[in-house]
C-alpha cells in the first residue's frame, strides 16, 4: 500500500502546494491528472523518494520512506520503485542486457540474468538483448525503459507522461504496455499526465487543481 498523509511543499518564494491524502492498494492502477504547473512532477518525485515534502510523510508498504538514511533510501527506490520518463534514460555505453542488469545491481540486489530476459521477452524485444540503444527505433527504446522500470519487481510502477507526445496509435499501444506489466508484475502503477486520451483506461484518478 502507498499512503500520502498531509504532503505540502513550498520551494523559496512560492505558495505552498497542499496534496490532498492518497491511498493506493496494492496493484490498483491510477491516473494522476492536472493542468501545467498543479504540481504533478512535485507530487511524483515525493512519491518517487526524490524529493523531501515540506511537511507530512509518505508511506510505501508500511516503510515511512523520509525516515530512511539517504542511502537506504538509494536501495529502496532502487528495489521499490519503477519510474518510466516521458524519453528513456538509458547508457549508451552498455547494451539493453547490461543496462537492465545495472538496475538490478544499483537496487543492491544480485545480477539474474534469467529475470532480464523473461522481461525483455514479456515486451517483445528480446531479440536485441545484445544491441546497443542508439541502435534501436524509438517504439522499441520505450519498450526498453519499461522492462527496465519492473525487472526489480516493484511494488510502486510510476509513468511521467508517458504518452503526451505521441500519436494515438503509438499512446494507447504503451498504455497498454504499462497496464500489461503492472498486472503481470502485480506493480501498482501510477500515470502523471495531462494526455485526456488516456482518461477512459483507468478507474481511479487523483487531480491536482
Ligand atoms: N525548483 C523549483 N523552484 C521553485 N518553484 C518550483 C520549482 N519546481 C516547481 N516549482 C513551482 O511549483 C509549481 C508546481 O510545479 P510542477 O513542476 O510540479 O508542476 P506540473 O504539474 O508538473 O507542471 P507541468 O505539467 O507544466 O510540467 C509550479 O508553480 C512551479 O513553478
Amino acid at each position: 500500500m502507498i499512503e500520502l498523509k498531509s504532503v505540502a511543499h513550498t520551494y523559496s518564494g512560492t505558495q505552498a502546494i497542499k496534496f490532498r491524502d492518497w491511498k493506493i492498494n496494492n496493484g490498483e492502477q491510477w491516473l494522476l491528472l492536472g493542468g501545467s504547473g498543479s504540481g504533478k512532477t512535485t507530487l511524483l518525485h515525493i512519491l518517487t523518494g526524490i524529493l523531501k515534502p515540506e511537511i507530512g510523510k509518505v508511506f510505501i508498504e508500511d516503510t515511512s520512506i523520509y525516515e530512511l538514511t539517504s542511502r537506504k533510501l538509494d536501495q529502496f527506490r532502487g528495489r521499490h520503485i519503477g519510474i518510466i520518463f516521458q524519453r528513456p534514460h538509458l547508457i549508451k555505453s552498455l547494451t539493453i542486457a547490461e543496462n537492465l542488469i545495472l538496475a538490478q545491481t544499483f537496487a543492491g540486489l544480485k545480477t539474474d540474468q534469467e529475470r532480464v530476459t523473461e522481461v525483455l521477452a514479456s515486451l517483445d524485444i528480446d531479440h536485441k538483448m545484445h544491441a546497443y540503444p542508439a541502435t534501436l527505433s524509438q517504439g522499441q527504446l520505450q519498450r526498453v525503459s519499461i522492462a527496465r522500470a519492473v525487472v526489480n519487481r516493484p511494488a510502486l510502477l510510476i509513468a511521467d507522461e508517458p504518452t503526451s507526445s505521441l500519436d494515438d496509435k503509438n499512446a494507447f499501444a504503451v498504455l497498454d504496455l504499462l497496464l500489461q506489466q503492472s498486472g503481470l508484475n502485480q506493480a501498482t502503477l501510477v500515470v502523471a499526465t495531462h494526455d485526456k486520451r488516456v482518461k477512459d483506461a483507468f478507474t481511479n484518478t487523483y487531480e491536482l487543481i
